[in-house]
C-alpha cells in the first residue's frame, strides 16, 4: 500500500525551488520510495507545517515505522502526518498545532494554575513530552510502536480567555450523551478558562451558514445532560466547507468544536485544512461520537454502554414474547451498520440470547450448519428462542432475494435494507414449508436507544472528553480526542477516519459469543484462515510459525539459499 509522506526541503538535495519532496513510500515492497515534487497546490502551504521528522538517512527505518502502525495513511495527497521518531523503534503519530503555520503565535500562562480547585492538584499539568501507546501489549523485543500525545492542560496555553469565541456543532445519528458534551464543553470553557463567548451552531454543519449561532452560558446548558438528543439539533449532508470556513472567519471564531462520528470527523479535517490553508489563528477539536463504536483507535465511543444497557430492555420484551408462546421466536434488531459490536455487547450481556449474527460474520440460512436447522433445533430443545441482529448483517443475502438499487442518506451513507423484517419473513416461509407452527416477534428498538439521556458511567466518561477537548484547544492544537488503552489522547484526524472499529471474528470476544450462545459459527476451516490471514495482514504480523504459509516461505528461502 502507497502512502505519501512529505520531507522538509533542508532533507531532500534534489529540490529545486520547491518547498519540498513528497516521498510515496509503498511499504510492501523491498524498493526505496519513490520521490515526488510538490505539486503547485501543496507547495502553497507553509512547508514547516507539514513535514514528516524522518531524515533521508533514517529510511531504512521508513517501512519499519509505517510498519509499526495498525492503519496506513489515506493514499492521496492531502494526508499529511507529523511523525516523530525516538529510540527502540518509538514513533509519535502528532496532531498538528497552531505553531506549524503560525511559527511566531504568542503563548500565556494557563489560569488553571490559579483556580481554587484544581491548583491544589499535584502535577496538574500534563509533561509536554508526555504520550500514550497505541498498542500495551507488546514482546520483549518488540519496537516501541506508535504513540499519540496525551490529553490534558498544559503549562502554556494560545489563547487569552478574553479573545476565546468558541463554537459547539453535533452531527450525524442520535447518541446518548450528545448533551453532556455539550454541557461539559460550555462549563468547562467557562469554570476552567474564564471563557464565556460560547456558541451553539444548530442542525449540524448547515448551521455554520444557515442559521443563528446560539449563545451558550453555564446557566443556559446546566440541566440538558438529564434530556437525550442534542439541544443544538443535528442532520446529515450540508457538508461545505469554503461555507463553513467563511463564517468561522467573519464571525471570528477560533475554537471549534465538533462532536459527531466518522463522518463528522472527516468534515473536521476538511474544515482544518481549509482553516491552516487561510492561515487562520483556529483551534479544531473533534469528539468521536458513534453509538455504533466503529471508530477506529480509541477504546469506546460514549453513548456505547447507555445502548447496550438499554438494549436489554427490548431483548428481554423479546424473551418474554418468545418464552409465553409455543415455538415463539423473539427477533431484536439492534444498530450497526457495519460493526456488531452493540450487538454483541448485548448478546453477552443478556444470556438470553441463542443466536447473534453480525455485519462481520456472514452467515446462510439453507443446509447443514445454516440459521434455520439451528432455529429448528434450539426450538425443539428449548420450545423458545431469542435472535439479535445488527442492522448491517446479511445485507448481501437481502440483495440477493429483493434486488434494489443502492440508495444514500443526506450524509453518502448507504441505506441499509431491513434485515429484521426480512428475516422474520424468511423464517416464517421456512418453518411454514416444515408445517411447523410458531410465533415470532421483531423488535426494532432502534429510535428508542439512541434517544435516550446516558447513563452515569457514559455521563462521567463525556465529561472528561470534553475537559480533554478544551485542554487541547487551549494549547493550540487540532485533533480528535479519544481514549487509547485508557488514557485520553488527542489523534490525528486522519487515524480515526482512515479505517473503521469492527469485530474481530478470530478474536477471544467474539469466540465467547459463539461458546454463550452455542450458535453456529457459519465459518468452514477456510473462512477461518482467510479471516486470520486478512487479520494478520491489517496488522502487519509476520506469518506464524508452523502456518502452511509460513511453511511454503520457508521452503522457497531454503531452496533459493541453495538448501542451506
Ligand atoms: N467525507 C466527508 N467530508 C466532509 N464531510 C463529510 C464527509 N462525510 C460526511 N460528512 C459530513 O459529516 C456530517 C455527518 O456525517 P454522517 O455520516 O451523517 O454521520 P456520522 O458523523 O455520525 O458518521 C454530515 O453533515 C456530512 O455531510
Ligand atoms: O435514521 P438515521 O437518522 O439515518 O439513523 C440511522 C443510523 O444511525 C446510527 O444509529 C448511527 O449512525 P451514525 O454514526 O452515522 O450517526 C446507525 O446505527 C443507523 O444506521
Ligand atoms: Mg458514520
Amino acid at each position: 500500500m502507497a502512502s505519501h509522506i512529505i520531507l522538509p526541503k533542508e532533507e531532500e538535495e534534489e529540490v529545486e525551488e520547491g518547498l519540498g519532496v513528497a516521498v510515496e513510500a509503498d511499504h510492501d515492497s523491498p524498493e526505496p520510495p519513490r520521490y515526488r515534487h510538490l505539486q503547485p497546490a501543496q507547495k502553497a502551504l507553509p512547508f514547516s507545517a507539514t513535514c514528516v521528522r524522518i531524515s533521508r538517512d533514517s529510511y531504512p527505518n521508513l517501512r519499519a515505522l509505517r510498519n509499526a502502525s495498525a492503519t496506513s495513511l489515506r493514499d492521496d495527497d492531502d494526508a499529511f502526518a507529523k511523525l516523530d521518531e525516538g529510540d527502540y523503534g518509538y514513533v509519535l503519530d502528532d496532531v498538528q498545532h497552531l505553531t506549524d503555520y503560525l511559527p511566531e503565535l504568542p503563548t500565556f500562562p494557563n489560569p488553571l494554575q490559579d483556580h481554587p480547585a484544581y491548583s491544589t492538584v499535584k502535577q496538574y499539568f500534563v509533561n509536554a513530552d508526555d504520550t500514550v501507546p497505541e498498542k500495551v501489549v507488546v514482546q520483549k523485543n518488540s519496537p516501541r510502536g506508535v504513540h499519540f500525545r496525551r490529553a490534558g492542560p498544559r503549562q502554556r496555553v494560545y489563547f487569552e480567555p478574553e479573545d476565546v469565541k468558541a463554537c459547539i456543532v453535533t452531527c450525524g445519528g442520535l447518541c446518548p450523551g450528545l448533551n453532556t458534551v455539550i454541557r461539559e464543553l460550555v462549563c468547562g470553557l467557562s469554570h476552567m478558562y474564564n471563557v464565556n463567548d460560547v456558541f451553539g451552531i444548530q442542525n449540524g454543519y448547515k448551521g455554520f451558514y444557515s442559521s443563528n449561532y446560539l449563545p451558550m452560558t453555564p446557566k443556559s446548558v446546566n440541566d440538558i445532560h438529564k434530556r437525550g438528543g442534542t439541544v443544538l439539533g443535528s442532520s446529515r449532508g450540508g457538508h461545505d466547507t469554503h461555507k463553513i470556513v467563511d463564517n468561522i472567519q467573519d464571525r471570528g471564531i477560533n475554537q471549534v468544536y465538533i462532536i459527531g462520528g466518522d463522518g463528522t470527523q472527516k468534515g473536521a479535517y476538511e474544515i482544518f485544512k481549509e482553516i491552516r490553508r487561510r492561515g487562520l489563528k483556529v483551534a479544531v477539536a473533534g469528539i468521536p461520537k458513534t453509538i455504533d463504536n466503529d471508530i477506529a483507535v480509541i477504546d469506546k465511543s460514549f453513548g456505547f454502554d447507555t445502548a447496550v444497557e438499554e438494549a436489554q430492555r427490548a431483548i428481554d420484551a423479546a424473551h418474554v414474547e418468545a418464552s409465553s408462546a409455543e415455538n415463539g421466536i423473539g427477533l431484536v434488531k439492534l444498530m450497526g451498520r457495519y460493526s456488531g459490536f452493540i450487538a454483541m455487547y448485548a448478546t453477552l450481556a443478556s444470556r438470553d440470547v441463542d443466536c447473534c449474527l453480525i455485519p462481520e460474520s456472514l452467515f446462510y440460512l439453507e443446509g447443514e450448519g445454516g440459521l434455520f436447522e439451528y432455529i429448528e433445533r434450539r426450538l425443539k430443545e428449548n420450545n423458545h428462542m431469542v435472535i439479535v441482529v445488527a442492522e448491517g448483517a446479511g445485507q448481501d443475502l437481502i440483495a440477493k432475494s429483493i434486488p434494489v438499487a443502492d440508495q444514500l442518506d443526506a450524509s453518502g451513507n448507504k441505506l441499509l435494507l431491513d434485515v429484521g423484517l426480512w428475516l422474520t419473513h424468511k423464517i416464517k416461509d421456512h418453518c411454514k414449508s416444515k408445517k411447523m407452527e410458531m410465533t415470532i416477534k421483531y423488535i426494532d428498538p432502534t429510535y428508542m436507544i439512541r434517544a435516550i439521556p446516558s447513563n452515569a458511567s457514559d455521563n462521567v466518561y463525556c465529561t472528561l472528553l470534553a475537559h480533554s477537548a478544551i485542554h487541547g484547544a487551549m494549547a493550540g492544537y487540532s485533533f480528535t480526542v479519544g481514549m487509547v488503552n485508557g488514557r485520553h489522547a488527542y489523534i490525528p484526524f486522519h487515524r480515526v477516519t482512515s479505517t473503521r472499529n469492527k469485530v474481530k471474528i478470530t478474536d477471544r470476544m467474539w469466540a465467547r459469543l459463539l461458546s454463550s450462545t452455542n450458535q453456529p459459527s457459519f465459518l468452514s476451516k477456510e473462512d477461518i484462515m482467510e479471516a486470520r490471514e486478512a487479520e494478520r495482514l491489517a496488522n502487519r504480523l509476520p506469518v506464524p510459525a508452523g502456518s502452511s504459509e509460513h511453511t511454503k516461505k520457508h521452503s522457497a528461502s531454503v531452496l533459493s539459499n541453495g538448501g542451506k
